[in-house]
């Protein structure tokens, strides 16, 4: 089958959640069905960048011959991956390989492949975003993962963000839930100046989650591929 993706790079590490820090390579897919006001990921849906329709043996291909054996993990972005059926040969693929697999979603789009993920990254989205949470469709991804690798990322820029990421957290109270510092300048290239305002944010995030009882087992964390690499593309 053939999958839309708009790049393919690696090894880099993961900078975001439940398994950040780990080296992994990352294919990440074309479309969205959101469109969140503040995506560091826009050329993914906004027409701006062409999407190249690739055979999953080609993705694959791809890796190896950009990363040697150099990984063993692939991480699986977007735009919203779980929009492509196609992603079910690719998991199948990476596992035959050894490799294991992580994905980035919403959750507003269920797939039966989201099961055989190793590492599933949930991220609903706040009001900032000016996008929508279904409820039902949420519910229905946490009832399908249960007892598996699944975890909730929820990006705060401000107060009503924290609320509905504490909202969140309660809702869904076994899953294991992160808290990640949003980016403000997305298209900035002052890498010393952005750096230093995202870690101005992050200390605002942990002194917010320290006055919160519903976030007593909440991780916080920053992108960290942002402070290495600012807004540079494929790292
Ligand atoms: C670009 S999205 C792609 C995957 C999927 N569409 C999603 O949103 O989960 C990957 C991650 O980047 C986060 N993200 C996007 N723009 C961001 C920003 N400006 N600051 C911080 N995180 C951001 C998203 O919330 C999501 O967790
Ligand atoms: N290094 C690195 N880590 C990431 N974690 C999530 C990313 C994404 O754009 O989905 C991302 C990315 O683009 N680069
Ligand atoms: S859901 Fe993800 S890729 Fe889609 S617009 Fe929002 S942050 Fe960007
Ligand atoms: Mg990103």
């Amino acid at each position: 089958m053939k999958v839309p993706v708009m790049e393919i790079f690696g090894p880099t590490i993961q900078g975001e959640g439940m398994v950040i820090g780990q080296k992994t390579m990352f294919v990440r897919t074309g479309g969205c069905d959101y469109s969140c006001s503040w995506c560091d990921s826009r050329f993914t849906w906004d027409g701006s960048t062409r999407s190249n329709l690739m055979q999953v043996a080609d993705i694959v291909s791809e890796l190896e011959r950009i990363g040697g054996e150099r990984f063993s993990h692939v991480t699986i972005s977007g735009g919203n991956p779980a929009l492509h059926k196609g992603i079910d040969e690719l998991i199948e693929i990476c596992h035959q390989k050894g490799w294991k697999v992580a994905i980035e979603t919403q959750g507003s789009i269920w797939q039966e492949w989201m099961k055989k993920i190793d590492d599933v990254t949930v991220s609903p989205k706040p009001p900032s975003s000016k996008m929508e949470t279904n409820y039902d469709k949420l519910d229905h991804y946490m009832e399908q993962l249960e007892d598996r690798n699944v975890s909730l990322k929820v990006v705060v820029f401000n107060d009503a963000d924290f609320d509905y990421a504490e909202l969140i957290h309660k809702r869904y109270p076994f899953v294991p839930f992160y808290l990640q510092i949003g980016n403000e300048e997305v298209s900035s290239t002052d890498d010393a100046s952005l750096v230093s305002s995202l870690l101005k944010r992050y200390e605002w995030l942990i002194e917010k989650a320290t006055q919160s009882v519903i976030m007593n087992d909440a991780k916080v964390l920053p992108q960290l591929h942002t402070l290495i690499w600012g807004n540079k593309r494929g790292v």
